[in-house]
């Protein structure tokens, strides 16, 4: 019966009605709804309820009018990283052509030795996708089938780069949104919507190659909520989740456009700042922190004063890795919690 995810027989006398199904239930557990509370996405709900006498029982109907999923907006076609490096990843084919390779500044950059600076390329050519193989030292292969030609690209195919498996999504197809998904998921820290550790640490992977490359600066904070083990056990830890949900805010906040913000651990966060010299990222930290001196956070229901300490360091010869970077920002952070906290201190 069509109804049977949402209703449960029962012997009490409560009859449901879902759509023009009827059948008997307990209201208790009719509601919540399994198939409700799970497709979040119901556009319409519309409960009418009628109680009727029926003899010794009451009788209540329970008419639900539904449009089903919201209709997403149109997808561009693109392909999504199913296997390997970039796992996850997506990108959207638009106007102008997808170049896939290990160049940094690829549209889908894959940096993994198996793939070629340059792989292939995708582009649209009216309603159709192609792809073609850039001479790839591992050739590209569509379906397993290596690349010899231009190819005209179908819903489903995978291609082979490298070590990586994609996946080709054709426009509009509801499955792209699947991957977006699941992809968030991967990348976010569910408490405060910022990229995770694993993520940031990619992201500055990139940007250092990207700085290093271009001769161009490169900033990394490193940010810890001042004594929080207290906080947590004054208030409890739900409390201290709030607190870390709206210091997460206060993060994001001071980020620019092309900045990078993350929670890399329990009450510790970072902002990547691309393209900074030291002294604005010293400014911009001495921001952030003043906004969160400032800020009222109340765990618990009672007003509390919670400050930030940031560690700085910036790209500089001999610091032009993840770990040299990150160990550096991370010197002046103790430097900062033993001169104070609640201050801003740089390794040079
Ligand atoms: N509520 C909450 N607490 C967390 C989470 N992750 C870590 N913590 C807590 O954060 C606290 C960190 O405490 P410590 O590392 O001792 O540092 P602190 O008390 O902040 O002191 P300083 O860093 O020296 O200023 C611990 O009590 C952890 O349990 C989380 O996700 N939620």
């Amino acid at each position: 019966m069509a109804s049977s995810n949402c209703v449960r027989s029962g012997s009490s006398g409560v009859s449901c009605v879902i759509g023009t199904l009827p059948c008997r239930a307990i209201l208790a557990a009719c509601w919540p709804c399994p198939a409700l509370t799970l497709n979040s996405r119901v556009s319409q709900l519309h409960t009418a309820m009628t109680t009727t006498d029926t003899g010794s029982h009451d009788t209540t109907q329970r008419t639900l009018f539904s449009e089903g999923p919201l209709r997403p907006a149109p997808r561009p076609a693109c392909v999504v990283v199913i296997h390997g490096e970039g796992l996850g990843r997506r990108a959207d084919i638009h106007e102008a052509p997808v170049l896939i390779g290990r160049s940094p500044e690829a549209d889908l950059s894959l940096q993994h030795k198996s793939v070629s600076r340059q792989h292939c390329r995708i582009w649209r050519d009216g309603d159709i996708c192609r792809i073609q193989d850039l001479g790839a030292t591992n050739t590209t292969c569509v379906n397993d089938a290596s690349l010899r030609a231009e190819t005209v690209l179908a819903d489903g195919d995978r291609i082979t780069v490298g070590e990586s498996i994609l996946k080709f999504i054709a426009q509009d197809s509801v499955e792209a949104r699947y991957h977006e998904e699941i992809y968030q998921l991967a990348v976010n820290d569910p408490l405060t919507d910022l990229y995770n550790r694993r993520h940031f640490c990619e992201m500055v992977d990139k940007e250092i190659g990207r700085a290093v490359r271009h001769g161009r600066p490169l900033a990394l904070c490193i940010i810890d909520v001042d004594l929080f083990k207290p906080v947590n056990d004054r208030y409890g830890h739900i409390s201290g989740d709030e607190v870390l949900r709206r210091m997460g805010a206060l993060v994001q906040a001071h980020a620019r456009g092309d900045d990078v913000a993350a929670r890399i651990g329990g009450e510790e966060f970072a902002l990547l700042l691309p393209e900074c010299a030291l002294d604005d990222a010293v400014a911009l930290a001495e921001r952030l922190r003043a906004a969160v001196a400032d800020e009222v956070f109340a765990p618990g229901g009672e007003p509390q004063q919670i400050t930030i300490s940031i560690g700085i360091a910036g790209l500089a010869p001999g610091r032009d890795s993840r770990s040299t970077l990150m160990t550096a920002a991370d010197v002046a952070l103790y430097r900062a919690k033993s001169e104070g906290r609640n201050c801003v201190r740089i390794e040079a």
